[in-house]
């Protein structure tokens, strides 16, 4: 779209091509103005267009001499390619015009039982380049858990020291356990470029929201409805008649902060592909953002 805008304001402002810099020098009069205002991500390019612009002038005032264009239908075309080079007075650039975009902090956040595992799980099953931070947990191991892979097992007093040591972006007390988000994973896996993906419930959200802002991403996950959440709850059996009660009576809390987030992604009952999918989406467009979000932990 840039490079249509430009030669279009590029034709109207030379009806004669083949004599490009013996007009006015001003050719281009809003050309550098227009190019930042499309493009504000801090690119080598950007600095082209400026150079470009001043080139017209070749720094010293000098127009660069007026080089005859050959026809198109009947010039090599790596003679063209060179004649429109050296009308412009300089190489063509072949650096991309937009940066690698930058790695990205993608909150999943929802009411207990909404399918945050179901997705998150399915997510580094079908996209690379994402990192799930594994939690610091100060409560004992369950059967069948694995050390770095459910949660990183530290005892309380190896816990406290990571908080003293301002080793965590967040944490809290769970029911008589502490649970907290390392940062040297974030850092570690963003300095490769991975995008990271933190699962925190709503109140973690919000101390998250807190400290990073909008440098990060808050996607929040809901059910199609209550009765849908209650029931997909009530399917996975994971839970006592007083813990359902609670996590039902904590979600209908829970969803009156959805206004808090980014985006909010329904998890229909038999379309996890789908949820999955709408996350990617999310996280192509926040790729695709002129203004980026950065963050630094
Ligand atoms: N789209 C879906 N359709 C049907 N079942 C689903 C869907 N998404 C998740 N589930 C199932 O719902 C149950 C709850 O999902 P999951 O454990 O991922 O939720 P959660 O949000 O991580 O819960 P918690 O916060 O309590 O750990 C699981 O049995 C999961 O397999």
């Amino acid at each position: 779209m840039l490079v249509r805008r430009f030669c279009t304001s590029f034709a109207r402002s030379n009806p004669h091509p083949s004599l490009l810099f013996t007009k006015s020098a001003n050719a281009f009069p809003n050309s550098n103005l227009n190019l930042q205002i499309l493009n504000p991500r801090k690119t080598p390019n950007s600095k082209s267009f400026k150079s470009f612009s001043s080139s017209c002038k070749m720094g010293d005032g000098r127009r660069p001499p007026a080089v005859p264009i050959p026809s198109v239908e009947s010039a090599d075309k790596v003679e063209l390619y060179r004649a429109l080079e050296a009308s412009l007075g300089s190489p063509f650039r072949s650096d991309p015009y937009v940066p690698n975009a930058n790695p990205l902090i993608i909150v999943i956040s929802g009411p207990s039982g909404v399918g945050k595992d179901a997705v998150i799980k399915r997510l580094q099953e079908v996209r690379s380049g994402i990192h799930f931070v594994v939690t610091a947990t100060s409560r004992a191991m369950r059967e069948g858990e694995i050390n770095g892979k459910d949660y990183f097992f530290v005892s309380k007093e190896e816990f406290l020291t990571m908080v003293e040591r301002d080793e965590l972006l967040e944490y809290a007390l769970v029911y008589g356990d502490y649970k907290g988000i390392p940062k040297q994973q974030i850092r570690e896996f963003m300095a490769k470029g991975h995008d990271i993906v933190l699962r925190v419930d709503i109140q973690g959200a919000a101390t998250l929201r807190r400290i990073l802002g909008s440098s990060a991403v808050f996607v929040f996950l809901v059910a199609e409805s209550e009765a849908a959440l209650v029931q997909r709850l009530i399917d996975r059996k994971t839970e006592t008649k007083e813990t359902l009660l609670v996590r039902v009576a904590t979600a209908r809390e829970e969803v009156k902060h959805l206004r808090k987030f980014d985006y909010v992604v329904v998890n229909e009952e038999g379309r996890l592909e789908r949820s999955v999918g709408l996350v990617e989406a999310i996280i192509d467009a926040e790729k695709a953002r002129v203004r980026q979000r950065s963050v630094v932990i």
